[in-house]
């Protein structure tokens, strides 16, 4: 993986405009979908048991985030992950406040167990308290902002690549990603991000997209969400504008800005 390989990625996704699957939950549902459309993907959010077979079959991904977790959507997830499994489709897994409830921490568990495609993305808390003791780090977990910093969590997800033989994306001021023979640190982004809600959702969906075109590490998804971010926080007086002018920046991201703004450490 490359700065090339990157650009590629996302005109593959603007040229094949990729179906993904999201249960996602009830605060980014909008978020998610207009930023999967802004990049070029095609979003659809669907719950019902009667009709995700069906769906995941034309699917090219399957988004998993456990953001407003209960009892019916469980079995939903883990139906819908076996759906993913028979097609043959990659699962990204977004365990939002993991470690802040034991039914979140074991339901992500659940989930990474059954997928066979996986990626997982979370924030380092996240990662932290989805390895456990495995990874011998004690996560800061209140609710879904991360406590940790993204370094903290790279040996959790080390850990968690080995275990579910997955990729994960620790996202923060740095996005790490780890794949089980590389990893690759991000400096994009901005500090205003983490002041509107879902933008790691929004990252977990765009992973998606490009899962669904056969990048299945999350580095293309995190570099495209790194740079349109900072672009769009340049431009925007605080959180507000900045949710729209992030739609914006994903919609006119083109190859040569990606190029030039990318700050990538390659292994
Ligand atoms: N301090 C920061 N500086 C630069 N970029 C940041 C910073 N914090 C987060 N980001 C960027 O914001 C995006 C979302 O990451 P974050 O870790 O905040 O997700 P999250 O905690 O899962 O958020 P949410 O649960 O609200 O969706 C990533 O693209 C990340 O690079
Ligand atoms: C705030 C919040 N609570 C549950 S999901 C969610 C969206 C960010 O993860
Ligand atoms: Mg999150």
């Amino acid at each position: 993986m490359n700065t090339q390989t990157i650009v590629t990625a996302l005109s593959a996704v603007r040229e094949q405009k990729p179906l993904v699957l999201n249960i996602t939950n009830y605060v980014v549902m909008n978020n998610t979908a207009n930023g999967l459309l802004a990049m070029g993907a095609s979003p659809i959010m669907a719950h019902s048991r009667a009709e995700l077979a069906e769906m995941m079959a034309f699917s090219g991904a399957l988004v998993i985030n456990i953001g407003t977790l209960d009892s019916v959507w469980i079995e939903r997830m883990m139906f819908a992950v076996e759906q993913a499994n028979q097609h043959g489709k990659p699962v990204v897994l977004d365990p939002v406040g993991c470690g802040a409830s034991s039914l979140r921490t074991e339901t992500s568990r659940r989930i990474a167990e059954a997928a066979e495609q996986l990626i997982i993305r979370g924030n380092a808390s996240e990662i932290i308290a989805l390895a456990g003791t495995g990874a011998n780090a004690e996560a800061n977990s209140k609710g879904v902002d991360a406590l940790d910093a993204s370094e903290a969590a790279v040996e959790a997800a080390r850990y968690l690549v080995r275990y579910y033989r997955c990729s994960v994306v620790i996202s923060g001021k740095i996005d790490i990603i780890v794949t089980d023979n590389s990893e690759f640190r991000l400096h994009n982004g901005h500090s205003m991000m983490p002041f509107v809600t879902g933008m790691g959702c929004t990252l977990s969906a765009l992973t998606g997209a490009f899962a669904a075109v056969g990048e299945t590490t999350g580095l293309a998804a995190a570099a495209v969400l790194g740079v349109a971010g900072e672009i769009a926080a340049e431009q925007s007086q605080g959180p507000g504008s900045l949710q729209l002018n992030l739609l914006d920046a994903l919609y006119r991201l083109d190859a040569e800005t990606l190029m030039q703004r990318l700050r990538m450490e390659q292994p």
